[in-house]
């Protein structure tokens, strides 16, 4: 925890809290992001996953904006490696792309939750970032735009994937096709975003909150909704039904379950282990 990042930042949001901020880290650039962000992002995402100190994770970006897209100046260096035969060529990218994609799946194998608080920009590669994120919030002046259209780019990092869950086919169908710019305030009305903040301190002060809520809950059932509600949206009902029964039938009986119980017979606040 205590190393340092080219494109990210740690800080925990005060001492003993188990809220941790995971800032994007290149403020010069817009939060561009190159290939070290996707070497960078993974690792990190990991270590606070692993650390018990760590119950939840808020994502935002430092500077004017949470991410300007991928960094247009290593996006041609990135896709320029024509050495070999065709087959060969094509098969080295596609392992790229793999990696690429790999980055941002990290945070739906990380067990803790993961918010995105978005102001600014959030274009292209910010999109396919954000709907990997458990929960989302932003401002007001926040512009989305699901840009890959433009750039001559299929987008492959996750976007066509996770947007039609989110906001449904035909508003992800548009979005993606038009690549046109969208506000906080439409985000919120597609449900791409929970709820929108008026300003930027209103947004870390309100997510700030609602992820010590969260940090507060029965530590396994927190780790077991996310595990199940992920695993829930890409299979079907029964197979999903399957799935928590074998995940309850050797998590529920834990210490949280006697204390969650008792806290709220006797009207205090419940602690538990850390995971
Ligand atoms: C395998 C492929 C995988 C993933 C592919 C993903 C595709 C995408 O991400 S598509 C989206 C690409 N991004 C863009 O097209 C955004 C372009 N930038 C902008 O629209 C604006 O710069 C802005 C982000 C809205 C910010 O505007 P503003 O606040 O007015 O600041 P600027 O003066 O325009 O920018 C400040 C500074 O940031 C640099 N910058 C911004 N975006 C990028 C970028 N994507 N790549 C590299 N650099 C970027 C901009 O050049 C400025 O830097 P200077 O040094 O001052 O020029």
């Amino acid at each position: 925890m205590e190393e340092k990042y080219e494109t990210l930042k740690i800080q925990q949001e005060s001492p003993n809290s188990g809220v941790f901020n995971l800032i994007i880290n290149r403020p010069s650039v817009s939060n561009a992001l190159g290939l070290n962000f996707f070497s960078e992002f993974p690792k990190v995402l990991n270590a606070l996953d692993q650390n018990p100190t760590v119950a939840v994770i808020v994502l935002s970006g430092s500077g004017n904006h949470f991410c300007g897209g991928i960094d247009l100046k290593s996006l041609a260096a990135m896709a320029d490696d024509n050495s070999g035969d065709q087959g060969r060529t094509s098969e080295r990218l596609r392992r790229k792309i793999k990696f690429l994609q790999d980055a941002i799946t990290a945070m739906e194998r990380c067990r803790k939750p993961v918010i995105a608080a978005i102001h600014g920009a959030c274009l292209g590669l910010g999109i396919n970032i954000v709907t990997a994120c458990d929960i989302r919030y932003c401002t007001k002046d926040a512009i989305f735009s699901v840009k890959e259209v433009d750039l001559a780019i299929t987008a492959d990092l996750g976007t066509l994937q996770r947007l039609p869950g989110i906001v449904g086919f035909g508003k992800a169908m548009e979005l993606s096709l038009t690549g046109r710019r969208f506000s906080g305030d439409e985000a919120k009305e597609l449900g791409l975003v929970s709820r929108v903040f008026g300003s930027r301190e209103e947004l870390k002060e309100g997510v700030r909150t609602i992820a010590e809520g969260i940090g507060g809950k029965p530590p396994l059932a927190v780790v077991g909704t996310k595990a199940v509600l992920i695993r829930s949206r890409d299979v079907n009902v029964e197979q999903g039904l399957d799935y928590v029964a074998t995940w309850n039938s050797s998590m529920l009986l834990s210490e949280d379950l006697t204390e969650a119980s008792s806290a709220q017979k006797q009207k205090r606040k419940p602690t538990f282990a850390k995971l």
